[in-house]
This record gives C-alpha cells, structure tokens and sequence, in this order.
C-alpha cells in the first residue's frame, strides 16, 4: 500500500505558472492510500479495477485488450477522468506483454472532502477513521487539499508497482518516475496543463517548486506513442525544481476552512488577462510579490539552521513569540506582510478575487493574535481557506480567540514526506 499528501499552496500562486519563479507548497498529514491487489491468469485480457468504497458508485473497472490499450472501456458506463488517465498513460509507458487482473482500492482522509452527509467507519485496530459519503465522488465538496493530484499519484505507484518485482519508492528515480508519469495522467484528464505544483507535492512533499515546459508533456499527449512517452519519463531533464523545505521546529500551518468557494479557472484567467493588459504594472506587483515569496523561504531555512546551531535561542525566540514578541521572527512576519499586500494589489487592480476583503479583516485579525507569524489565502486565493503559521504553543488560544468567526480549523499538520510506503494493518476491518 502506498499513500501521498495533500497539499497547502502557500506562496507563489499565479507565479508559479511562469518557469521564471518558484513556489513554496508544504505537504500535509492528510494522505490518499492505494493498495494493490494483482492475479496473474492467462485471460484474454487484462483487468484493472480501482474502488473507492468512500463513495457511491465507487468502482471503475476496465477491460484491456494489450494490443489495443487505447479501446479500454469502463464496464459499468462510468466515468472518473482521473483513474481512466492514470490507468492509460501508465501502460502506455510499461507496454506489458502479459495479461493480469488487477484490483486497486483507494482510501482519502477525511479532511479532503466536506463531511456532510456522511459516516465514520474505523478500522479494527482502531488507528484509522475515514468517512463514508452517500454521494458519487464528483457530488461531494472538496476543502482543496488537491485531491486529484493525490489520487494521480499514489494510483501511478501502486500500477508500477504491479508491474515490478523491486520496486522502492525511497530510490529517487523511482519517484522522479512516478512524478513524470503522474503529471502526465494529470494533464491528460484535465485537458490542459496547469503549473503541477499539487502533483509535485504529492509526489516529493513540502518542498520549493519551479514547473516544466508545458510543450514537453503536451508532445507526448498528442502523439500517444510508447517511444515517446518513455523518452519523456525517464531520458528528459524536465528542469524542475523540487528542493525540499519545511517548517521550523515548533511552527505549525493552521488551515481553516472558510464557508463559500472559488472557481480557480476564473481567477487564473483573470489574473492572465491582466497580465496581457498591463504587462509593465504587472511585472512590477509579480517582482515585489517575488520577492517576498522568496524572503520567506529563505525566512524559514535560516530559521531551521538556527534551531540546530543555536537551539537555546531558538527555544527562547519560540517562547517569546507564543508571549507576542515575534522580534526573533521579524523576517518571516514581514515577507508574509509583503506577499499579503501584494496579492491584495494583484487582487484591487486584476478584479480577480484573490484576497477578498473578508479574508483581508480574518487574516489581519489572526495576524494580531500572539504566536501567530502570519496567514494568507492559499494557492489561487479566494474564498475557499486561509492558511497561518503558528507557534504550536500558541494553538489553543488561536483556536479560542477565533470561535465566534467563520473560519473552522482542519485536523491538519505539516508532513513533509512525498509518496511513502504504509503499513496495510492500520486498515483492516476496511480493506
Ligand atoms: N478518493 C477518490 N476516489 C476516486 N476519485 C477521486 C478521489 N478523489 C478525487 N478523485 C477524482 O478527482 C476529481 C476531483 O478533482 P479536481 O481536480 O476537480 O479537484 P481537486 O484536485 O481536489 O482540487 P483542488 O486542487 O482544488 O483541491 C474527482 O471528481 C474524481 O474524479
Ligand atoms: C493559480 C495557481 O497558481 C494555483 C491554484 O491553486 P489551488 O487550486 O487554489 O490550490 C494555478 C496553478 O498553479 O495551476
């Protein structure tokens, strides 16, 4: 069984699309498992089946034919575009000779997904509690964890994996593997190709982003050829980034989710059109706004290296800040300041709704609370969640002084690993 993790896009939203600029995106404890069942047989055809029991109408069963992999028909009549995609393009990559029936079963963590209408089951040991939906998948709110990406990824591990006898996700070219084909799978099903942060999470964890060349993966997609394909995952130098960087020990993310959502696409192609329009105001706001993003990564390593070489001052400065003196933090308060006033520029001049007012009286409001470093509107913005950064210590009184607001805090933390190996009995009584 393999899993990957949600992800909060905390800085670098819009930028990112643009190879010139890196992202910032820590992965969380939220995870989508998939585990693999396979039987090797002599049929006359191959079968991939992917359930995910969590919901109505949950199974996705196909009939392939190695000769024609490209006809695979769902048997049932239903479409989910994203286990479709990932089944076709890993074996389009692996080209195998021999037929095999293979059942995957997905599992996602409650915090993906709203909770309405629906029902808590906890596995025999106790350790796992996921939440049964009466609705089909596509019906049921997402919170924006990434939730395909998720799915993308941790499915194209458990499909390689079927088809290896040692298969190691710790081995880096095996995850630089599943990534290039995960984008891809990704890619085709959502018939464009956006910047692949979310699935660069999934895949490597928190880590500072830099995208590839859309041509490079649309080539493939058109021309739907094995050489192709694997040329491209395996002999292509993507010139992505993927440098690993995480929280500093004793700062936590608060995600919160806020009532009301946000259509990404429009944002983005608002923000795009401004950018056509204003091409030398919109350079100036995304060079500050740049800079910014890249002061808080580097806020944030700096912090890491202190609390290794001189953790007793590390340990004070944290023990200050949960007081309210967030001197010893000044660096990444005042890059969160810069990238908020920027986005909310961005938001003023663009007309595209990335920090509304109501997340800009929330989030200035949270900025004033004690051990709170700062907090922004994740990934595109809108009205879908506010993220923050906060001293662990100081959690409890944030989450007290903010209980009459609308904002309600997700059972989440950092958790930097990428696609990992789980243990499959925390599941039983489930699977
Ligand atoms: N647990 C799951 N089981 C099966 N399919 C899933 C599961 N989770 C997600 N999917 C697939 O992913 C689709 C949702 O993808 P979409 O890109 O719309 O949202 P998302 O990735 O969660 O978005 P965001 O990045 O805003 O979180 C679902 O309709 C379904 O096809
Ligand atoms: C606006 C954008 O940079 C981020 C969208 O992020 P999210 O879907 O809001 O998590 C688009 C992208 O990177 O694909």
């Amino acid at each position: 069984m393999f899993s990957a993790p949600g992800k909060a896009f905390v800085a670098g939203g819009y930028l990112v699309l643009d190879p010139k600029y890196r992202a910032f995106v820590i992965a969380l404890s939220s995870r989508m498992y998939a585990h693999a069942h396979v039987e090797k047989e002599a049929a006359k055809y191959t079968e991939v089946c992917v359930k995910s029991p969590q919901f109505a109408e949950g199974e996705w069963c196909y009939k392939i034919d190695l000769s024609r992999p490209d006809l695979a028909q769902e048997i049932h009549g239903r479409h989910n575009p994203f286990v479709k995609s990932t089944i076709d393009v890993v074996l389009l990559y692996l080209a195998p000779k021999q037929n095999k029936r293979i059942t995957i079963t997905i599992f996602s963590d409650p915090e993906y997904h709203s909770q309405k209408d629906s029902t808590p089951k906890t596995s025999k040991t106790g350790l796992k509690t996921l939440y049964y939906h009466s609705q089909p998948i596509h019906k049921v709110a997402k919170t924006g964890l990434g939730s395909s990406a998720g799915l993308v990824a941790c499915l194209t591990t458990a499909l390689l994996s079927c088809f290896s006898e040692s298969f190691d996700v710790k081995k880096e070219t095996t995850l630089t593997r599943i990534h290039n084909l995960a984008q891809v799978a990704h890619c085709h099903a959502q018939g464009k190709i956006g910047s692949g942060f979310d699935v660069a999470a999934a895949t490597f964890g928190s880590i500072v982003y830099r995208r590839f060349d859309p041509q490079l993966v649309n080539k493939v997609i058109e021309s739907w050829k094995n050489d192709d394909l694997v040329q491209l995952v395996d002999n292509t130098d993507w010139k992505i980034e993927h440098t690993k960087c995480c929280l500093p020990p004793g700062i936590k993310l608060l995600m919160g989710d806020i009532v009301g959502g946000s259509e990404t696409p429009k944002l983005v192609s608002k923000v795009l059109e401004w950018r056509k329009k204003e091409p030398e105001r919109s350079l100036e706001v995304w060079t500050h706004l740049n800079t910014n993003n890249m002061r808080l990564i580097e806020s944030l390593e700096k912090l890491q290296d202190t609390s290794k070489i001189q953790p007793e001052t590390y340990k004070l400065s944290l023990r200050s800040l949960v007081e309210g003196n967030k001197s010893g933090f000044s660096d990444v308060v005042s890059s969160i300041r810069g990238i908020r006033r920027y986005m909310k520029i961005m938001t003023q001049e663009s007309g595209a709704e990335i920090e509304p007012d109501q997340q800009t009286e929330l989030l200035d409001y949270c900025m004033s609370l004690k051990g709170v470093l700062g907090g922004v509107v994740p990934g595109a913005g809108g009205y879908d969640a506010v993220c923050l950064l906060v001293a662990e210590d100081a959690i409890p009184e944030v989450v007290e002084r903010t209980k009459d607001l609308s904002v309600t805090w997700l059972n989440l933390r950092e958790q930097e690993t990428g696609i990992r190996e789980e243990d499959v009995s925390s599941f039983i009584g489930l699977l």
